[in-house]
């Protein structure tokens, strides 16, 4: 019966979408000037983008409300909304809309739900809470989480387990089916509040934030330009792995970058930036303790010492008149006036005061002979050239060493001889960039969102927050995943006071979606090995296989390695991958593998992309990814001694598993193994 009714819908929805697609493909394209016409336009684009999309899957959800004045509704939740032209209630509700919010806030318990419409507090109770799998337009399952008056309804928890249970490919998929109500508050959490999330590994934190900048894109429709939003993120592997969600949100204008690579769009720096290969290995697999600079230059202090800087800079005292030849000059007092700090940029007030100076040359010209005047052009214009040596430099780079040389002498030498730029130097050149240049307006954000957001300094957030208006920031990470150490920050403190006085919100994420509670029980011991964690994650209740830590010998490394492939693979596991300490194990392993015939892929610090499959790469590469399938390699108390730093790569490595993880070791096991062996 309940199949028979929702073909039904399905049929009527798709004839539908079929008949509105067909009507607006058939109304030429406007290529005018117009703005309403082209507005129309756009709207009839996006449109027919979004039937294109329902076509396949209109809707996966369905929530039946009585609202409190009596009247039955059967909303049917989906990833675009669409309206009946044909008058009547919608076919299918935006998953963003106010009403679809039941739909995610709604765990089973409660007696009366509500949502914030815009006429108000809609109360009222939910009768039907169901789920429905659409596969190219036919429904392949139904899971009714909720019947009003049948005790064994799970609320939810039914679907969910369904879907975490799948095998995953090489792309971070959508969860607007599944949206968690904690998941569903911080995607709806107002614009304009800084808000930062502290969340365990896999409670969902880069998904999240993705569904909440499609989220935002809806609510503020009249406010917000999807090209003027952005997500950051660690590096390019990380950004192809997540490349699809947007789109898939129908919302693939914004933006997604590392926080290097836009600042380097932003400016041209002449010196090159060090080798990120050659810096992760220096930071991970040398024992260098020397790893202090990155912290000072990336601190708040650091910013406001350079902004103090820049002002200073940027008053400019001519002491020398300006001779034009002759005879024609220009006084130091009347110099001054065309040099006065009225809060212009310094290049904008450099360039202001040459027009002037030409202008006025031209003006002395003007009483000359014509070949008298041609000459005094000339040479003026020449002198203007040498005279303008004296305004200061604004360069960001040459002002930065200024500054360096003044007040951190050890950078300034480390860039004086090396030519080169770190990647702590970026955050304060792309800084006095825009102290010395202004920012234009057409490079602000309406919204920023930054993802493993522990490994981001404050000086970069404070610059991130020079661009984006009204503090409209969503910052995400995990403080036990922070890797880098003194690179990233300890507490969120840290990157809460870039705003000063202004509230945030700080919200927590302890469930973990990713792994089988085995895996998140036993990288829990990790956490327990940190100090300043106090709370572990919580698994959501999704069984799997125990987790194996195996004691191998070397001569039997292939042999090992042969076997986890063979047994993960039987069990459909679609994307594994090895996790090595350092970067010269991924390629012995590789090469291993590769001689005996077994096609694998080794990642490095230069890979754009991921390609799934059997992966090999050191942990640290890992961080942000998941696989069906991990296996530590060589888990040793020489590759993982006992501090902070390595229970976060441990932690880091085994919470990249959904389903399998196996950790290997030879000789003696690492020390923060305290529950498992
Ligand atoms: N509500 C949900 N429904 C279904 N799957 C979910 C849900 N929330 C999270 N997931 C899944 O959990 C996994 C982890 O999500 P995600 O990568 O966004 O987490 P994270 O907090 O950013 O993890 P990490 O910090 O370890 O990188 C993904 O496979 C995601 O699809």
């Amino acid at each position: 019966m309940t199949h028979q009714e929702e073909r039904e819908y399905l049929g009527h929805t798709l004839t539908y979408i079929q008949q509105k697609k067909t009507e607006l493909v058939s109304i030429p394209n406007y290529t005018g000037e117009d703005i309403t016409k082209l507005a129309i336009e756009d709207h009839r684009v996006r449109t027919i983008a979004a039937l294109r999309r329902a076509a396949e899957e209109p809707y996966f959800g369905r929530i039946d409300f009585t609202e409190e004045n009596g009247t039955d509704k059967a909303y049917y939740i989906g990833k675009s909304g669409i309206e009946n032209d044909k008058g009547g209630d919608p076919l299918v509700i935006d998953w963003r809309a106010p009403v679809a919010s039941l739909f995610y806030g709604f765990s089973g318990g409660e007696e009366l739900a509500y949502y914030v419409a815009p006429e108000g507090i809609i109360e009222g109770e939910i009768q039907l809470k169901r789920n429905i799998v659409i596969r190219q337009a036919d429904i392949q399952r139904i899971v009714d989480t909720f019947v009003r008056g049948e005790t064994s309804s799970s609320g939810g928890d039914e679907f969910l387990l369904y879907r975490l249970g799948e095998h995953k490919d090489d792309r971070l998929r959508d969860i607007v089916s599944t949206i968690q109500a904690e998941q569903n508050d911080i995607i709806r959490k107002e614009k304009n509040r800084p808000l930062f999330i502290q969340g365990v590994a896999g409670s969902g934190k880069t998904t999240v934030a993705l569904h909440r900048l499609a989220f935002l894109l809806y609510e503020y429709r009249e406010q917000l330009n999807a090209k003027r939003m952005i997500i950051f993120a660690p590096n390019a592997m990380f950004l192809n792995y997540i490349s699809n969600v947007l789109p898939e949100l129908g919302v693939g204008d914004i933006q997604q970058s590392t926080f290097i690579d836009w600042a380097l769009s932003q400016m041209d720096v002449s010196f090159p930036l060090e080798n990120e290969a050659e810096r992760l290995m220096n930071v991970f697999e040398t024992s260098s303790d020397e790893k202090n600079e990155a912290s000072t230059l990336g601190s708040l202090a650091t910013y406001k010492s350079i902004d103090a800087f820049a002002t200073t800079h940027a008053q400019v005292s001519l002491q020398q008149l300006f001779d034009a030849g002759e005879g024609r000059h220009l006084t130091v007092e009347e110099l001054a006036n065309w040099t006065v700090d009225d809060g212009m940029p310094l290049a904008r007030r450099k360039e202001r005061f040459l027009q002037r100076v030409k202008h006025w040359i031209d003006e002395q010209a003007k009483w000359m002979d014509p070949p008298q005047a041609r000459d005094f052009k000339k040479t003026a214009k020449q002198k203007l050239r040498t005279y303008s040596k004296h305004w200061p430099s604004t360069d960001p780079l040459s002002v930065y060493l200024y500054y360096l040389k003044e007040h951190a002498p050890t950078e300034w030498i480390r860039i004086s001889e090396t030519k080169t730029l770190t990647r702590a130097d970026i955050a304060p050149l792309l800084h006095l960039h825009y102290r010395l240049h202004g920012i234009p307006k057409e490079h602000r954000f309406d919204h920023t969102v930054i993802d493993e957001a522990q490994d981001c300094s404050p000086y970069q957030l404070a610059v991130l927050n020079e661009v984006t208006r009204r503090k409209s920031f969503t910052v995400l990470g995990d403080l036990a995943q922070g890797i880098y150490g003194e690179e990233g920050v300890q507490s969120w403190s840290a990157l809460e006071e870039v705003f000063g006085d202004t509230d945030t919100t700080l919200s927590v994420m302890q469930r973990s979606y990713r792994s089988t509670f085995e895996i998140i029980t036993f990288a829990n011991q990790f956490l327990k090995q940190m100090p300043g964690i106090e709370t572990l994650a919580e698994p959501v209740f999704r069984s799997g296989n125990a987790v194996e830590v195996i004691k191998v010998k070397a001569a039997e490394t292939f042999k090992v390695l042969a076997e986890w492939i063979s047994t993960m693979q039987t069990k459909q596991a679609e994307t594994l991958v090895i996790l090595t300490r350092s970067s010269s194990e991924a390629k012995v392993i590789h090469q291993i593998l590769h001689q005996a015939g077994q096609t694998t892929t080794l990642v490095s610090a230069e890979d754009t992309s991921y390609e799934g499959g059997i992966s090999i790469m050191p942990v640290y590469l890992a961080k942000g990814l998941e696989f069906d399938a991990v296996l530590m390699w060589n888990v040793s108390q020489a590759n993982y001694p006992e501090d902070a730093r390595h229970a976060k790569l441990m932690y880091v490595g085994c919470t990249r598993a959904l389903h399998e993880l196996t950790l290997l070791y030879d000789g003696t096991p690492s020390p923060l193994l305290i529950e498992s062996l």
